[in-house]
């Protein structure tokens, strides 16, 4: 059994009538949400989703909002912020944005699970500012200096189908 922390949720005016966002499976990481408003979202299109639902998380933790896999894979419905952060100071509605990368219109309707909420504990930084750093074997190397890439050739090979 997992370790539950209690976090205080506000409804909304135009909330009323929805579900809180809950866990869909006992070993859910993540709570749905759910859209307090009907919205079409035309290709390319991005908008803030109203939860309908104001929270005071607590100190030392966040809220992530996160896609759901279904609505990316199925529909090109993505959280182009990903994960979205939510402070534990703030005391505005929770909104999600949903971006639509297909090429369809996506119709989002109050009720539907539209991203999902994840808590997290928070480690706050404090800068040690300093001259030199230790040295590594990576050194300054990054951004695919460890080589896989350079085995990809430019141009795809005919065994390759294209996806569309
Ligand atoms: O997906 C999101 C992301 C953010 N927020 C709210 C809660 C968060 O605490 C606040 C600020 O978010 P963020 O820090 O990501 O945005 P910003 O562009 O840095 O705005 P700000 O200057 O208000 O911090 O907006 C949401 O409701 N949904
Ligand atoms: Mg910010």
């Amino acid at each position: 059994m997992s370790e539950t922390v209690p976090v205080r949720i506000r409804r909304l005016p135009h909330g009323h009538g929805l579900d809180l966002p809950r866990y869909a499976t006992a070993g859910a990481a993540g709570m749905d949400v759910l859209a307090a408003e009907n919205v079409i979202l035309r290709p390319g299109m991005r908008h803030a989703v109203a939860s309908g639902f104001a929270m005071a998380i607590p100190e030392g933790f966040e809220i992530q909002v996160r896609p759901r896999s279904g609505l990316a894979l199925k529909h090109g419905i993505m959280v182009p912020n990903t994960p979205g952060t939510i402070d534990s100071d703030y005391r505005g509605e929770v909104k999600v944005i949903l971006v639509n990368l297909s090429e369809d219109n996506f119709a989002i309707q109050r009720g539907d699970r539209i991203a999902q909420l994840v808590l997290a504990p928070v480690t706050l930084a404090q800068w040690d500012e300093v001259e030199e750093l230790d040295e590594t074997a990576r050194g300054e190397g990054g951004f695919g200096s460890t080589g896989v890439s350079e085995q990809r050739t430019s141009a795809p090979s005919r065994d390759y189908a294209p996806l569309r």
